[in-house]
């Protein structure tokens, strides 16, 4: 559906995009994510016809943008950041207006206006002038005017910049409708929007794409192991011993040890006692124990058996999905599994790396954009080092 082959705009003095090179098929719903300057509008202009590349070609269902500009602009439907209204008409005359723009002969465009306002909710509005509409009216007009002649392709920028929750919630469900009969490509600051209505996410930064790929996917194939953060019930050693027995378990790392049963620090204060842990110096976790919760937790104490609760972070080798192998295993013990969770990077986490600090080296860039970056350790650093003081915090006997 949409070709970007190498394309690259040069400004006066300065770049604003550089060998953007990615494809669109038919029925994609593309989010397009980088930081304030990164080349998203230059993008989408080009893409529109609105900028010229200075260098590469732009094809939409085949047809070049620069060879047959008219025809490829025809399968386009684009809504900037502002959408382009004029305040003094009204929605009917306005969208009367974009249809003789766009060639929509006279006999079909009664018929095309009202199905547009149907589709984006604007009945009862067509004699409002369009000055007094809200915002996320505004923004349904802005879509309006973007679909009216039909496009195959939308180019959205930032569509729901500006909106408040409601609106935001309504033009996403709109864009979500939009998106069964046309491709979108759209350009968005707000991570979860990513999630909730894109198959696919590019990321730009300093003109460059340095990730392409499936919001979910992104995250594994950024890891390097396969990771499960695991609370289970069970004498410390027994249950480290049981895990790191496992097949395919590269790690083991505890992250704190709690003492589930509140209230023994007053029966058994030798228990509650933070234990030396032979861990903590080799992966540099805080995995010493840590007391029980005071007052609250105290209340607990007739009830809650005096049974140690292990906290780790299991990795496995290989990126192997290693859940089952422990559930079974604990249950096999009888060490009650209390929670269980798959860690992995958000796409904030993927989004801050790919766009912070770390300098995009043009010569892996392309290692980069196919999601196989490698060195993960630090996050890892930081996650046990976030865990440990988040316990720390939790906890104020800590
Ligand atoms: N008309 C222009 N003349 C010169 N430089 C420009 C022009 N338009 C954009 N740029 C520069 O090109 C780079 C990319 O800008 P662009 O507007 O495409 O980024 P963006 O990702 O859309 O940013 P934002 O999220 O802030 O809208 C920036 O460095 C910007 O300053």
């Amino acid at each position: 559906m949409l070709e970007v082959k190498q394309v690259s705009k040069l400004y006066e003095n300065q770049r604003g995009v550089h060998s953007i090179d990615f494809s669109m098929s038919r029925g994609e719903i593309v989010g397009f994510l980088g930081p304030n300057g990164a080349g998203k509008t230059t993008t989408m202009r080009m893409i529109t016809g609105y900028l010229n590349p200075t260098h590469g070609s732009i094809a939409i269902d085949g047809l070049s943008m620069s060879d047959h500009p008219r025809k490829a602009r025809q399968k386009i439907g684009y809504l900037p950041e502002t959408p382009p209204l004029y305040p003094e008409m009204s929605v009917q005359s306005y969208l009367q207006f974009i249809a003789d723009l766009r060639g929509i002969p006279m006999k079909q465009q009664k018929h095309r206006i009202g199905e547009v306002i149907e589709r984006l909710g604007l009945q009862g509005r067509e004699r409002q002038i369009m000055r007094s509409l809200s915002k996320g009216y505004k923004q349904r007009m802005g879509l309006a005017q973007a679909i009216l002649h039909n496009p195959d392709l939308l180019i959205l920028d930032e569509p729901t910049s500006g909106l408040d929750p409601k609106q935001i919630i309504e033009i996403r469900q709109l864009i979500r409708e939009l998106g069964e009969n046309h491709t979108v490509l759209l350009s968005t600051h707000i991570l979860p929007e990513i999630n909730t209505l894109c198959n696919r996410v590019l990321i730009i930064n300093q003109g460059r794409i340095v990730l392409d790929g499936h919001p979910d996917q992104l995250a594994q194939s950024m890891g390097e192991t396969f990771e499960v953060s695991l609370e289970v019930k069970g004498p410390r050693e027994a249950v480290l011993a049981e895990l790191r027995s496992l097949p395919q378990i590269a790690s083991v790392k505890p992250l704190a040890d709690v003492l589930a049963a509140a209230g023994s620090a007053a029966t058994d204060s030798a228990a509650l006692a933070p234990q030396p842990n032979p861990d903590a110096p080799e992966h540099g976790v805080g995995a010493e124990a840590v007391p029980a919760e005071p007052a609250a937790g105290q209340a607990l104490s007739s009830t809650v058996a005096a049974e140690p609760t292990v906290r780790v972070l299991v990795s496995a080798t290989d990126r192997v999905d290693v859940r089952e192998a422990i559930f079974y295993r604990m249950a096999e013990r009888r060490y009650p599994i209390l929670a269980m969770r798959k860690e992995s990077l958000s796409l904030e986490d993927i989004f801050l790396k790919l766009t912070t600090n770390e300098a995009i080296d043009p010569n892996t860039s392309g290692d980069v954009a196919s999601g196989s970056l490698a060195n993960n350790s630090s996050r890892l650093a930081n996650k046990s080092g976030t865990t440990a003081s988040s316990d720390k915090r939790g906890n104020p006997n800590a």
